[in-house]
């Protein structure tokens, strides 16, 4: 049984599509990462995309977070073509409906934990002290107690990726991108962002894509699509 079982009820294949990619077609340079990928993401469920080593996961969710553009096929997400707007649009977009976590989490490092996860609140016009405020809930929500006024260098990395989820989970967005969150954690650390990051989300309703190489972390999923060669193959998603 997988950590995302239990929730499937809620979060499975009921849930409708919230955002949509079909064909998807990039290529770096002479490599093609994707080659006509397609997938759904449905609202508020957690949906691990696994796969060897290049077959193109980053790129697939650069493509689908509106990071980058494909060259082919569409990304469609509350009824908007991501690929088509235009990069001011994209970008508040991205602001507003989506959050992105990397494997190394992207704190600012001058900034403390409380700041850091701030931030995208002052970026949207929240004034300062309600900002801290809700940043300090959002923190606690993760775990990172007594920690808020450490610096990412002074705190272990497991408590420093469970600051970015909150950073990336503050402004209550639809979805969420996880490129391997867990990547430089050892098991413990894994067990504990990742118990934080689907409790979290499955209580704000918001979705996960989350790109994993790891079968402890895709375990936490209500699916999981396999990529191959840069294309989903329907042989390979687990309902
Ligand atoms: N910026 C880039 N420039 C050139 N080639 C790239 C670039 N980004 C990705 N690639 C290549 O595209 C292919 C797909 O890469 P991608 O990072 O999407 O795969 P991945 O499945 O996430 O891999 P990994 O698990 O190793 O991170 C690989 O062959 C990779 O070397």
């Amino acid at each position: 049984m997988t950590h995302g079982e239990t929730a499937t009820a809620t979060h499975g294949t009921a849930a409708p599509p919230l955002l949509t990619a079909r064909g998807l077609a990039k290529a770096h340079g002479r490599t093609e990462a994707l080659r006509g990928a397609s997938l759904e993401l449905r609202a508020g469920e957690i949906l691990a995309v696994t796969g060897a080593s290049g077959s193109g996961k980053s790129t697939l969710l650069h493509c689908l977070a509106g990071i980058v553009r494909p060259d082919a096929g569409s990304v469609t997400y509350a009824g908007l073509r991501l690929e088509k707007l235009p990069e001011k649009r994209l970008s508040e977009l991205r602001r507003t409906d989506f959050g992105v976590v990397f494997q190394f989490g992207q704190l600012i490092p001058e900034l403390t934990a409380v700041d850091n996860v701030a931030l995208p609140l002052l970026l949207a016009g929240t004034a300062r002290t309600e900002a801290r405020a809700r940043a300090g809930e959002w923190l606690e929500r993760f775990g990172v107690r007594g920690q808020e006024e450490l610096r990412p260098g002074e705190m272990s990395g497991g408590q420093a990726q469970r600051a970015a989820l909150a950073r990336a989970l503050v402004t209550g967005p639809k979805a969420v991108f996880a490129d391997e969150p867990t990547g430089a954690l050892d098991s413990l650390a894994t067990e504990e962002v990742m118990t934080a990051l689907a409790h979290t989300a499955r209580e704000s309703g918001t979705a996960v894509l989350l790109v994993t190489h790891d079968a402890q972390v895709a375990a936490y999923a209500d699916r999981e699509v396999r990529l191959r060669d840069g294309a989903v193959s329907p042989l390979e998603v687990t309902a």
